[in-house]
């Protein structure tokens, strides 16, 4: 992966509780999708909240790249709390205003993107190629060419080996009734996306509800989306053949995704006790606060309310001692990007918490059940590696260690939050990778636990 990614971050124990109040930088699914509707919508779409990371910003170049005008806001600022708020404009062209990039697409290392925009693609009548970064070049992209091929798109892995790079050329598309194996936000959202530009409506099933977040932005743009739950308990999303969507104003709520960090550390660390603002708490998103409780947390949410479309509130979250739990089933999609830190959570918990059903964890930016087991390890924790997730001894103390990031942004904020409780100096190695999603976390969390790094 790129050098980028390449420095050190050193932590210390925390020398006091956490305390104040934070506010957490905007929702990274939430920015994708609201850059990518609102580039193939009509007019211009502002969006208050962007989230400038990494990720984000390689779904921002890539429509740049096909034409699209995006530009920062005037009343984009600093706010009182000193964190940036960027205000983003996308002058969209349509759904047929994409122009054939002049080189190939560079998505980075965001799966989101690559996914996502396969789905837009597969309806234009140009070819183009999509590639990203090491990380993401060798994550399975087979799950959405399997249902993009049999809507009738031209798309295929160039080395043949199911991953990125990905050619895709003009196709004409048709609605089909996929059924997904696994529970994927990205999948079924490449599907609808895809079904836009289809001449007969586009059906996805999978297994347990995965966010949901392109099925409201899309409603909100004027798209005939809609989802029910089968007697099997299995979600299904439809969309029917769109002539037109329309710019919106979008708010993006706070991520949770990164709030789950301050939580965690908030949990861990005795006397702890945080506000965390304006954080979305969509239901497919916020496993973590229920599997928190679960385990004997105190978070109380407030202020509770809908921001275009995602609920929304501010999370009050007390220092509690913790005890083991089970996490599996249709929870795993509601949590899936916080069980790294869940896990150090469990570690740092009294008795056994067991993680199944987490098979997933493996395609993600690092294999997660092998990257948290490792990093846990060498804390001195007691963890077995399982097929779908792992099981947690917890309650040990942990030491300070060097721990590989493996390039991957959760991996580096989960073991930063674990340092945070341990004996001990941590070394997180490649700690630059939390650009990613979160630019500007260690200065948040070294601010609240005033701790010298
Ligand atoms: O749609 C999205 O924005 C995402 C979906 C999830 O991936 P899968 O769809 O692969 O589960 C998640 O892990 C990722 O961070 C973001
Ligand atoms: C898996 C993640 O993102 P993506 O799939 O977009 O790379 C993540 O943010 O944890």
């Amino acid at each position: 992966m790129n050098g980028k990614f390449t420095h050190n971050q050193l932590i210390t124990p925390a020398m006091h509780p956490l305390s104040g109040t934070i506010r957490i930088p905007g929702d990274k699914s939430i920015s994708h999708r609201a850059v990518m509707l609102g580039a193939i919508a009509k007019g211009t779409t502002r969006i208050q909240g962007f989230l400038p990371g990494a990720d984000c910003l390689s779904t921002i170049e890539c429509f740049q790249k096909m034409g699209i005008r995006i530009e920062y806001a005037d009343s984009s600022s600093v706010r009182s709390d000193n964190s940036f708020s960027p205000e983003l404009l996308v002058h969209g062209q349509g759904l047929h205003g994409l122009k054939q990039p002049d080189g190939p697409l560079y998505t980075g290392n965001s799966g989101t993107t690559t996914r996502l925009i396969s789905g837009i693609l597969a309806g234009q009548d140009f070819s183009c190629i999509l590639t990203g970064d090491d990380s993401l070049n060798r994550r399975p992209m087979n799950r959405i060419i399997e249902p993009l091929s049999q809507m009738g798109a031209s798309i295929k892995s160039i080395s043949g080996n199911g991953c990125a790079p990905l050619g895709i050329s003009p196709g004409k598309l048709h609605g089909i009734r996929y059924n997904s194996k696994v529970a994927s936000a990205q999948v079924k959202s490449a599907v609808l996306l895809a079904g836009l530009y289809a001449d007969s409506p586009t059906e996805v099933t999978e297994p347990a509800l995965s966010r949901n977040h392109t099925e409201s932005m899309l409603s909100g743009f004027g798209a005939d989306v809609s989802s029910h739950q089968n007697e099997n308990g299995s979600w299904c999303a439809s969309i029917q053949p769109c002539r037109e969507l329309f710019a919106q104003d979008i708010q993006v709520p706070g991520d949770i995704s990164s709030a789950a960090y301050f939580i965690a550390a908030a949990l861990l660390i005795p006397g702890s006790r945080l506000l965390i603002k304006n954080t979305g708490i969509n239901p497919t998103r916020a496993g973590i606060l229920k599997i928190c409780r679960e385990m004997g947390a105190d978070i109380t949410c407030i202020n509770q309310h809908v921001s275009a479309g995602e609920p929304t509130a501010d999370l009050l979250v007390n220092y509690s001692p913790l005890h083991g739990t089970a996490i599996g089933g249709s929870d795993i999609p509601t949590l899936i990007d916080e069980l790294p830190v869940i896990a150090v959570l469990a570690a740092y918990a009294k008795g056994t918490t067991v993680i199944s059903d987490a098979a997933e964890l493996k395609v993600k930016e690092s294999n997660r059940i092998d990257s948290i087991t490792r990093g846990l390890q060498a804390m001195g924790a007691d963890v077995i590696p399982t097929d779908d997730g792992m099981i947690i001894h917890g309650g040990k103390a942990l030491r300070g260690a060097a721990i590989d990031s493996f390039l991957d942004h959760r991996i580096a904020m989960a073991f930063t939050v674990a340092a945070l409780a341990a004996e001990g100096e941590t070394i997180i190695q490649n700690a630059q990778c939390v650009d990613v999603s979160y630019p500007g976390f260690y200065d948040e969390i070294c601010s609240l636990g005033r701790n010298t790094f």
